[in-house]
Protein backbone atom coordinates (compact mmCIF):
# COMPACT_ATOMS: atom_id res chain seq x y z
CA UNK A 1 0.00 0.00 0.00
CA UNK A 2 1.20 3.51 -0.82
CA UNK A 3 2.29 5.52 2.24
CA UNK A 4 0.62 8.92 2.53
CA UNK A 5 2.92 10.55 5.02
CA UNK A 6 3.49 13.96 3.40
CA UNK A 7 1.14 16.59 1.93
CA UNK A 8 2.51 15.77 -1.53
CA UNK A 9 1.92 12.03 -1.10
CA UNK A 10 -1.64 12.75 0.00
CA UNK A 11 -2.24 15.06 -2.99
CA UNK A 12 -0.90 12.36 -5.33
CA UNK A 13 -3.06 9.67 -3.72
CA UNK A 14 -6.13 11.91 -4.01
CA UNK A 15 -5.57 12.43 -7.72
CA UNK A 16 -5.00 8.72 -8.32
CA UNK A 17 -8.32 7.87 -6.64
CA UNK A 18 -10.52 11.00 -6.56
CA UNK A 19 -12.75 10.79 -3.48
CA UNK A 20 -16.45 11.64 -3.62
CA UNK A 21 -16.95 14.51 -1.18
CA UNK A 22 -20.41 15.63 -0.11
CA UNK A 23 -20.27 19.38 0.46
CA UNK A 24 -23.17 21.01 2.25
CA UNK A 25 -22.03 24.55 1.74
CA UNK A 26 -23.59 27.96 1.18
CA UNK A 27 -25.01 29.58 -1.96
CA UNK A 28 -22.01 31.93 -2.17
CA UNK A 29 -19.47 29.10 -2.05
CA UNK A 30 -21.06 26.32 -4.09
CA UNK A 31 -19.51 27.11 -7.45
CA UNK A 32 -16.01 28.09 -6.38
CA UNK A 33 -15.79 25.25 -3.85
CA UNK A 34 -16.74 22.66 -6.49
CA UNK A 35 -14.16 24.13 -8.87
CA UNK A 36 -11.50 24.09 -6.15
CA UNK A 37 -12.10 20.38 -5.52
CA UNK A 38 -12.00 19.56 -9.22
CA UNK A 39 -8.78 21.55 -9.69
CA UNK A 40 -7.18 19.75 -6.75
CA UNK A 41 -8.30 16.34 -8.01
CA UNK A 42 -11.35 15.43 -5.94
CA UNK A 43 -14.96 14.79 -6.91
CA UNK A 44 -17.40 17.29 -5.31
CA UNK A 45 -21.16 16.87 -4.89
CA UNK A 46 -23.21 19.72 -3.43
CA UNK A 47 -26.10 17.74 -1.89
CA UNK A 48 -28.02 19.33 0.96
CA UNK A 49 -31.78 18.57 0.73
CA UNK A 50 -33.20 16.98 3.88
CA UNK A 51 -34.86 14.31 1.70
CA UNK A 52 -31.52 12.94 0.45
CA UNK A 53 -28.55 14.37 2.38
CA UNK A 54 -28.44 11.48 4.87
CA UNK A 55 -28.67 8.83 2.15
CA UNK A 56 -25.99 10.56 0.10
CA UNK A 57 -23.60 10.64 3.06
CA UNK A 58 -23.75 6.85 2.91
CA UNK A 59 -22.06 6.82 -0.50
CA UNK A 60 -19.67 9.76 -0.09
CA UNK A 61 -16.20 9.21 1.38
CA UNK A 62 -16.34 12.41 3.44
CA UNK A 63 -18.82 15.16 4.32
CA UNK A 64 -18.38 18.87 4.89
CA UNK A 65 -20.96 21.12 6.54
CA UNK A 66 -20.90 24.91 6.31
CA UNK A 67 -23.62 27.08 7.86
CA UNK A 68 -23.00 30.16 5.68
CA UNK A 69 -26.52 30.57 4.26
CA UNK A 70 -28.59 28.71 6.78
CA UNK A 71 -32.30 27.81 6.79
CA UNK A 72 -34.38 25.37 8.81
CA UNK A 73 -34.64 22.94 5.88
CA UNK A 74 -30.89 22.97 5.42
CA UNK A 75 -30.35 22.22 9.11
CA UNK A 76 -32.43 19.05 8.69
CA UNK A 77 -30.20 17.97 5.81
CA UNK A 78 -27.04 18.78 7.78
CA UNK A 79 -28.22 16.79 10.77
CA UNK A 80 -29.16 13.77 8.66
CA UNK A 81 -25.86 13.78 6.78
CA UNK A 82 -23.73 14.25 9.91
CA UNK A 83 -25.55 11.41 11.67
CA UNK A 84 -24.92 9.05 8.74
CA UNK A 85 -21.24 10.04 8.48
CA UNK A 86 -20.68 9.73 12.23
CA UNK A 87 -22.34 6.32 12.49
CA UNK A 88 -20.41 5.05 9.44
CA UNK A 89 -17.12 6.32 10.87
CA UNK A 90 -16.57 8.64 7.90
CA UNK A 91 -14.75 11.93 8.42
CA UNK A 92 -16.86 15.06 8.49
CA UNK A 93 -15.78 18.70 8.67
CA UNK A 94 -17.66 21.60 10.28
CA UNK A 95 -17.23 25.21 9.10
CA UNK A 96 -19.08 27.41 11.64
CA UNK A 97 -19.41 30.52 9.44
CA UNK A 98 -20.30 33.60 11.56
CA UNK A 99 -21.86 31.35 14.21
CA UNK A 100 -21.55 34.15 16.78
CA UNK A 101 -23.81 36.49 14.80
CA UNK A 102 -27.29 35.17 15.67
CA UNK A 103 -29.04 32.75 18.03
CA UNK A 104 -30.20 30.71 15.02
CA UNK A 105 -26.59 30.07 13.98
CA UNK A 106 -25.36 29.49 17.53
CA UNK A 107 -28.04 26.85 18.13
CA UNK A 108 -27.40 25.13 14.80
CA UNK A 109 -23.68 24.91 15.55
CA UNK A 110 -24.25 23.62 19.08
CA UNK A 111 -26.43 20.83 17.66
CA UNK A 112 -23.80 19.98 15.03
CA UNK A 113 -20.98 19.94 17.60
CA UNK A 114 -23.00 17.35 19.51
CA UNK A 115 -22.58 15.07 16.46
CA UNK A 116 -18.79 15.17 16.87
CA UNK A 117 -17.23 16.66 13.75
CA UNK A 118 -13.89 15.04 12.92
CA UNK A 119 -12.41 18.42 11.96
CA UNK A 120 -13.48 22.00 12.68
CA UNK A 121 -12.15 24.66 10.26
CA UNK A 122 -12.78 28.34 10.82
CA UNK A 123 -11.18 31.75 10.84
CA UNK A 124 -9.73 33.16 14.06
CA UNK A 125 -12.85 35.06 15.14
CA UNK A 126 -15.00 31.94 14.68
CA UNK A 127 -12.67 29.67 16.65
CA UNK A 128 -12.28 32.19 19.51
CA UNK A 129 -16.06 32.49 19.83
CA UNK A 130 -16.54 28.71 19.60
CA UNK A 131 -14.35 28.37 22.68
CA UNK A 132 -16.45 30.95 24.52
CA UNK A 133 -14.07 33.88 24.03
CA UNK A 134 -14.72 37.49 22.99
CA UNK A 135 -14.34 37.62 19.23
CA UNK A 136 -14.24 40.75 17.10
CA UNK A 137 -15.58 39.06 13.97
CA UNK A 138 -17.80 41.07 11.64
CA UNK A 139 -20.33 38.87 9.88
CA UNK A 140 -18.37 36.20 7.99
CA UNK A 141 -15.08 38.12 8.24
CA UNK A 142 -12.44 37.62 10.90
CA UNK A 143 -11.16 40.64 12.81
CA UNK A 144 -8.78 38.70 15.06
CA UNK A 145 -5.22 37.46 14.46
CA UNK A 146 -4.70 33.69 14.36
CA UNK A 147 -2.14 33.89 17.23
CA UNK A 148 -4.97 35.02 19.47
CA UNK A 149 -7.04 31.95 18.55
CA UNK A 150 -4.37 29.33 19.23
CA UNK A 151 -5.33 28.76 22.87
CA UNK A 152 -9.00 28.56 21.90
CA UNK A 153 -8.17 26.03 19.20
CA UNK A 154 -6.24 23.81 21.61
CA UNK A 155 -9.08 23.95 24.14
CA UNK A 156 -11.71 23.20 21.49
CA UNK A 157 -9.71 20.31 20.04
CA UNK A 158 -9.40 18.68 23.46
CA UNK A 159 -13.00 19.24 24.37
CA UNK A 160 -14.41 18.04 21.06
CA UNK A 161 -11.75 15.39 20.42
CA UNK A 162 -11.41 16.90 16.96
CA UNK A 163 -8.72 18.40 14.78
CA UNK A 164 -9.14 22.18 14.78
CA UNK A 165 -7.78 24.35 11.95
CA UNK A 166 -7.64 28.13 12.32
CA UNK A 167 -6.86 30.03 9.13
CA UNK A 168 -5.53 33.50 8.45
CA UNK A 169 -2.15 35.03 7.63
CA UNK A 170 -0.41 32.03 9.27
CA UNK A 171 -2.61 28.98 9.77
CA UNK A 172 -2.69 26.88 12.95
CA UNK A 173 -3.72 23.23 13.28
CA UNK A 174 -4.04 21.19 16.46
CA UNK A 175 -5.53 17.94 17.69
CA UNK A 176 -5.11 19.02 21.31
CA UNK A 177 -1.71 17.34 21.61
CA UNK A 178 0.19 18.17 18.45
CA UNK A 179 0.14 21.64 16.86
CA UNK A 180 1.69 23.20 13.77
CA UNK A 181 1.73 26.54 11.98
CA UNK A 182 1.57 26.77 8.20
CA UNK A 183 2.94 29.82 6.40
CA UNK A 184 2.11 30.95 2.89
CA UNK A 185 -0.99 32.07 1.05
CA UNK A 186 -1.73 35.61 0.00
CA UNK A 187 -3.28 38.77 1.41
CA UNK A 188 -5.58 38.59 -1.63
CA UNK A 189 -7.22 35.40 -0.33
CA UNK A 190 -9.60 37.08 2.15
CA UNK A 191 -10.52 39.48 -0.69
CA UNK A 192 -12.12 36.62 -2.63
CA UNK A 193 -15.38 35.42 -1.11
CA UNK A 194 -15.80 31.80 -0.10
CA UNK A 195 -12.17 30.74 -0.33
CA UNK A 196 -12.33 29.68 3.32
CA UNK A 197 -15.50 27.70 2.59
CA UNK A 198 -13.73 26.09 -0.37
CA UNK A 199 -10.80 25.17 1.86
CA UNK A 200 -13.21 23.44 4.24
CA UNK A 201 -14.39 21.28 1.32
CA UNK A 202 -10.77 20.53 0.38
CA UNK A 203 -10.03 19.50 3.97
CA UNK A 204 -12.87 16.98 3.52
CA UNK A 205 -11.27 15.71 0.30
CA UNK A 206 -7.89 15.14 1.99
CA UNK A 207 -9.60 13.52 4.99
CA UNK A 208 -11.36 11.12 2.62
CA UNK A 209 -8.00 10.24 1.07
CA UNK A 210 -6.19 9.74 4.39
CA UNK A 211 -8.82 8.91 7.03
CA UNK A 212 -6.11 7.14 9.03
CA UNK A 213 -4.27 10.48 9.50
CA UNK A 214 -6.81 13.25 10.00
CA UNK A 215 -4.26 15.68 11.46
CA UNK A 216 -1.90 15.12 8.50
CA UNK A 217 -4.76 15.40 6.00
CA UNK A 218 -5.81 18.76 7.46
CA UNK A 219 -2.24 20.05 7.32
CA UNK A 220 -1.96 18.83 3.71
CA UNK A 221 -5.11 20.69 2.63
CA UNK A 222 -3.98 23.94 4.26
CA UNK A 223 -0.48 23.57 2.79
CA UNK A 224 -1.96 23.04 -0.67
CA UNK A 225 -3.92 26.29 -0.32
CA UNK A 226 -0.83 28.10 1.01
CA UNK A 227 1.35 27.21 -1.97
CA UNK A 228 -1.38 27.66 -4.60
CA UNK A 229 -2.15 31.05 -3.05
CA UNK A 230 1.48 32.12 -3.36
CA UNK A 231 1.60 31.00 -7.00
CA UNK A 232 -1.68 32.71 -7.89
CA UNK A 233 -0.43 36.04 -6.52
CA UNK A 234 2.30 36.17 -9.16
CA UNK A 235 0.91 38.33 -11.95
CA UNK A 236 -2.47 38.89 -10.28
CA UNK A 237 -3.72 42.46 -10.71
CA UNK A 238 -6.23 42.09 -7.85
CA UNK A 239 -8.87 39.74 -6.42
CA UNK A 240 -10.50 39.09 -9.81
CA UNK A 241 -7.47 37.75 -11.64
CA UNK A 242 -6.23 36.13 -8.41
CA UNK A 243 -9.42 34.08 -8.28
CA UNK A 244 -8.99 32.35 -11.63
CA UNK A 245 -5.21 32.14 -11.25
CA UNK A 246 -5.81 30.33 -7.96
CA UNK A 247 -7.76 27.54 -9.69
CA UNK A 248 -5.03 27.20 -12.31
CA UNK A 249 -2.34 27.15 -9.60
CA UNK A 250 -4.17 24.42 -7.69
CA UNK A 251 -4.48 22.29 -10.82
CA UNK A 252 -0.81 22.84 -11.71
CA UNK A 253 0.56 22.09 -8.24
CA UNK A 254 2.35 18.74 -8.14
CA UNK A 255 3.29 16.55 -5.18
CA UNK A 256 7.03 17.24 -5.32
CA UNK A 257 6.56 21.02 -5.46
CA UNK A 258 4.13 20.91 -2.56
CA UNK A 259 6.52 18.92 -0.38
CA UNK A 260 9.51 21.09 -1.33
CA UNK A 261 7.77 24.39 -0.62
CA UNK A 262 5.31 23.70 2.23
CA UNK A 263 6.36 25.69 5.31
CA UNK A 264 5.06 23.70 8.28
CA UNK A 265 6.58 24.20 11.73
CA UNK A 266 5.81 22.76 15.16
CA UNK A 267 3.90 25.14 17.45
N1 LIG B 1 -3.49 37.64 5.26
C1 LIG B 1 -3.39 36.44 4.70
N2 LIG B 1 -2.21 36.05 4.14
C2 LIG B 1 -2.07 34.83 3.59
N3 LIG B 1 -3.08 33.92 3.50
C3 LIG B 1 -4.26 34.24 4.04
C4 LIG B 1 -4.49 35.51 4.68
N4 LIG B 1 -5.77 35.54 5.13
C5 LIG B 1 -6.32 34.35 4.80
N5 LIG B 1 -5.43 33.56 4.14
C6 LIG B 1 -5.67 32.23 3.60
O1 LIG B 1 -6.96 32.24 3.01
C7 LIG B 1 -7.59 30.96 3.14
C8 LIG B 1 -8.98 31.17 3.74
O2 LIG B 1 -8.81 31.50 5.09
P1 LIG B 1 -9.68 32.60 5.84
O3 LIG B 1 -9.71 33.87 5.05
O4 LIG B 1 -9.14 32.68 7.23
O5 LIG B 1 -11.08 31.89 5.90
P2 LIG B 1 -12.54 32.51 5.91
O6 LIG B 1 -12.77 32.86 4.47
O7 LIG B 1 -13.41 31.40 6.38
O8 LIG B 1 -12.53 33.71 6.81
C9 LIG B 1 -6.64 30.11 3.96
O9 LIG B 1 -5.88 29.30 3.09
C10 LIG B 1 -5.74 31.13 4.66
O10 LIG B 1 -4.45 30.62 4.94
C1 LIG C 1 -20.37 36.30 2.13
C2 LIG C 1 -21.08 35.15 2.73
N1 LIG C 1 -22.31 35.31 3.32
C3 LIG C 1 -22.80 34.18 3.82
S1 LIG C 1 -21.78 32.85 3.55
C4 LIG C 1 -20.64 33.84 2.77
C5 LIG C 1 -19.36 33.30 2.26
C6 LIG C 1 -18.30 33.31 3.29
O1 LIG C 1 -17.11 32.72 2.78
P1 LIG C 1 -15.77 32.68 3.59
O2 LIG C 1 -16.08 32.24 5.00
O3 LIG C 1 -14.96 31.66 2.90
O4 LIG C 1 -15.18 34.06 3.54
MG1 LIG D 1 -15.37 31.26 6.57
Amino acid sequence: MQTKTTPGAMLKAMREKPPLVQCITNYVAMNIAANVLLAAGASPAMVHAAEEAGEFAGIASALTINIGTLSTQWIDGMQAAAKTAASAGKPWVLDPVAHYATAFRRNAVADLLALHPTIIRGNASEIIALAGGESRGQGVDSRDPVEQAEGSARWLAERQRAVVAVTGAVDFVTDGERAVRIEGGSALMPQVTALGCSLTCLVGAFAATAPEDIFGATVAALSTFAIAGEDATLGAAGPGSFSWRFLDALAALDAETLDARARISAA
